[in-house]
């Protein structure tokens, strides 16, 4: 099959076949094509030339519900939800259990109840309004939504990319049952150890191009980053794609800690579910927060942002006065940055272009004279951003909607780096980051602590706080629970401290504490 989007050919005579009852992940780096190819297979954008069938006969899906009809079903990378319907009217929108045109509300609950049990979302209410949601819920609850509908192939972009290891299992034991049913699945990931973990095959596309597709047990990770990239792993990524460097910073022990004063300091801050948070992070220290899905993490970067209002405690920055931002700007004002989780949501102007979008957190610091915007420089920066991150893109002035899930998410990152903060928020920095731009993210990181600058990254990968961060603070039910150097936490014991929260919230309970 072959798409092109105006004079832009983006996928070029790819053939791809799926079997029943196999696991067939899709490979390739940010922009290669894959999420084109699923969306031609669901009906959700058109096919330029070349043809589908199923089962042997001719299939050419016009639009989703002509895909569902013939038995496909899509899980897409970026959350496809509405926000301001419950999650039963999500879980069952187009099939609402309805007599004589009336909505039977309470079927509706009961049928959307034991999709949600199917995957143990025992504390996600079917009343609740999607928008109220974090993102792994809701990136659950999308899951939930799918699998509830029967099909012949499902297809998975990314599933996993918002999910903690828990979730990832339930999800991959959902998969292994679906497969014993002979359901054939499309699997598109960036983890390539869960690759490892559940393909059975695996197909490598490279710019829109089909390289090869192997047995998924005949190929190692490197061989797939290999034929992902062209280039040998070794050459692309100096041999140190699984080696930790060691910590950016420079750092030394507890008492050279102490001698410097915090660029961040947060003491007592309570919003919401977050409860007493208190932390520091100093010049040039990359701090990470670890923790379960819905621990309250996300909340907490919004809370020191001023994205949601705190109701006590306070937020300091480069020792200036303690406060609590009431919004964003002022956090801005005060030398926060953040890159947010949902960056469709509340990170880019997706209609806008790549150079509107990487100027907007600077505009007014760097890009404009007496308040008139200049142009040239705007497009000299996001051109030197789009280079330095590696984003694919046509031009500059290709607007970031039509880019694919991780170069937005690359321009998401260099909105924030074209303005001289003080301390950086990251919450899940590396989603649908491909391996080799998750590399050059970690290198900026480094480059940023360097310049003496503070970062806060919120990562529920472990492998990624292990690599990057000095220090991880474990946060559960909303407070942090315990705090350490990197190298005195391990994979484990980061998981016992943040189950610890919540047992410690059920013995309550159970006690009517
Ligand atoms: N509507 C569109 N208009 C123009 N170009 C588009 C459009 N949609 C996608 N593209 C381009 O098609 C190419 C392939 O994008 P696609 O989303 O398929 O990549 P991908 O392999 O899924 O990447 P990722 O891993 O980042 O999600 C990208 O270069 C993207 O900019």
């Amino acid at each position: 099959m072959t798409k092109r989007y105006g004079n832009v050919t983006v996928l070029r005579d790819v053939d791809f076949d799926l079997r029943r009852g196999e696991i067939h992940a899709l490979l390739g780096a940010n922009g290669a094509g894959k999420s084109t190819l699923c969306k031609m297979i669901a009906g959700l954008t058109e096919v330029t030339a070349g043809g589908m069938r199923i089962e042997g006969d001719g299939y050419a899906p016009h639009h989703k519900q002509a895909a569902e009809s013939a038995g496909v079903q899509i899980i897409q990378q970026e959350l496809n939800l509405i926000a301001t319907l419950s999650v039963a009217e999500n879980l069952l929108l187009n099939r609402l259990p309805s007599i004589a045109g009336i909505v039977s509300s309470r079927t509706l609950h009961r049928q959307a109840r034991a999709a949600l049990d199917r995957l143990q979302l025992d504390d996600v209410d079917t009343h609740t309004v999607v928008g109220d949601l974090g993102v792994g819920r809701r990136q659950m609850v999308e899951i939930a939504a799918a699998l509830a509908r029967e099909c012949k192939i499902l297809i998975l972009d990314e599933p996993t990319a918002a999910l903690s290891g828990s979730e990832t299992k339930l999800l991959f034991d959902q998969l292994s049952q679906l497969r014993d049913r002979g359901v054939g699945m499309i699997y598109i990931s960036h983890r390539l150890d869960e690759v490892k973990r559940i393909a059975d095959r695996v197909t490598v596309l490279r710019d829109g191009r089909h390289v090869g597709t192997e047995d998924a047990e005949s190929m190692s990770t490197d061989q797939m980053v290999q034929r992902m990239s062209g280039e040998l792993s070794e050459e692309r990524f100096g041999g140190e794609i699984h080696q930790r460097p060691q910590p950016s910073t420079a750092l030394g022990g507890d008492a050279d800690r102490r001698s410097k004063s915090a660029v961040l300091e947060v003491q007592g801050l309570c919003c919401g579910m977050v409860r007493d948070v208190s932390f520091e992070v100093l010049p040039g220290e990359t701090f990470g927060i670890a923790g379960l899905v819905g621990s309250g993490r996300t909340e907490l970067l919004r809370a020191i942002f001023g994205a949601d209002r705190a109701e006590s405690g306070h937020v300091c920055v480069s020792g200036k006065r303690p406060t609590r931002f009431g919004h964003p700007s002022q956090a801005v004002a005060a030398g926060l940055a953040m890159v947010t989780e949902d960056r469709k949501q509340n990170g880019l102007l997706l209609r806008q272009s790549i150079r509107c979008n990487t100027s907007l957190s600077a505009m007014v610091q760097r890009f404009s004279r007496f308040g008139v915007i200049t142009p040239a420089r705007e497009a000299s920066v996001a051109g030197e951003m789009c280079r330095a991150m590696e984003t694919r893109c046509t031009s500059i002035e290709q607007s970031v909607g039509t880019l694919s899930g991780g170069n937005q998410q690359k321009v998401a990152i260099a909105k924030w780096l074209t303005r001289d903060a003080d301390v950086f928020l990251f919450d899940e920095p590396t989603r649908g980051i491909d391996v080799g731009a998750r590399r050059r993210i970690y290198e900026l990181f480094e480059e940023l602590a360097s310049a003496g600058k503070g970062i806060l990254i919120v990562s529920s990968d472990l492998d990624e706080l292990m690599e990057t961060c000095d220090r991880i603070a474990v946060m559960s039910a909303g407070r942090l629970v315990e705090t350490r150097e990197r190298s005195s936490w391990n994979e484990d014991a980061i998981l016992q401290a943040s189950f610890a929260g919540h047992r410690t919230k059920e013995s309550q309970s159970l006690t009517g504490t």
